[in-house]
């Protein structure tokens, strides 16, 4: 990884390849329950930072269905804290927000209570725009934190990972990359919706620990060049990483192009 100016604390990334897709789902379903469940040990408390995105939300699934069962490691659903990384700025319930891929995955089906569920806003909700819906986040986010901080502790934070490299939704070459408030509005996005809310570097790189969700072949060049130190202008996942862990967790095909000692 490169490092830059206040960097220099930032952990060695965990690199782990699962098989395929379903594999990594599973996997991470798992791992996601344990680290919740030992936050709660410690805490009393656990939270969680959720993306959308094909495997992201295929984990909530897993995790919906682990939670049915009994497993070793048990969540007290009641005593999370779920956040977003990013959302879309379009109507509430519409179809392409994280909160409803995430709400018909998981929450609905553990029953988080609706005061530890901070979605972002929905443009329907009342904001002048997406600039007043990222202030308010902030607001809720500082909110949370207590003691005059401006974040929270996030215990896990996913993020899924686009082919060029987006992360939440910080795409490369947007001013969203040199941003350095908490909560970001976004604009002109090049992918459809156009217009988000998201967090910013500061905001994804205080979590405790950062976990990046990555399938496919289409990924496996920008993986190979964001763990090779790529700028997080150009790559904005290059940038992200966790206080204590940055995971990597990828299926065969996103890790196809690291050298071979990461594989
Ligand atoms: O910004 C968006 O519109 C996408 O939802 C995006 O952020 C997504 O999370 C990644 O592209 C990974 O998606 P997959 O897990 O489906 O590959």
């Amino acid at each position: 990884m490169s490092s830059s100016p206040g960097d220099d604390e930032r952990p060695v990334p965990d690199v782990v390849v699962q098989p395929d897709a379903d594999r990594l789902a599973r996997v991470v379903a798992e791992a996601l329950v344990a680290r919740l469940a030992a936050a709660q040990a410690v805490h009393g408390a656990a939270s969680v930072v959720l993306t959308g995105g094909g495997i992201g939300t295929a984990v909530l699934r897993h995790v919906a269905e682990l939670a049915a069962e009994p497993v070793r490691e048990r969540v007290d659903w009641t005593a999370v804290d779920v956040w977003w990384g990013d959302e879309r700025f379009v109507p509430a319930g519409d179809a392409d927000r994280n909160e409803r891929g995430a709400r018909e995955a998981l929450l609905d089906a553990v029953g988080v209570p609706a005061e530890r569920v901070h979605a972002m806003a929905a443009s329907d909700a009342g904001f002048a725009g997406p600039e007043e819906a990222a202030d308010r986040y902030a607001g809720e986010l500082a909110a949370a934190a207590g003691d005059g901080r401006s974040l929270p502790r996030f215990d896990v934070l996913l993020l899924g990972m686009g082919p060029e490299g987006h992360v939440a939704s910080i795409f490369p070459g947007t001013p969203a990359v040199r941003d350095e408030r908490p909560v970001v509005a976004v604009r002109d996005c090049p992918k459809p919706p156009p217009t988000r809310i998201s967090l910013g570097f500061p905001a994804i790189t205080s979590a405790e620990e950062v976990w990046l969700l990555i399938s496919g072949e289409g990924k496996a060049e920008a993986v190979a060049l964001a763990l090779g130190g790529a700028p997080r202008e150009e790559l904005p996942a290059a940038g992200v990483h966790g206080r204590r862990a940055t995971r990597w967790l990828l299926d065969a095909a996103a890790a196809s192009r690291l050298p071979a000692a990461r594989g």
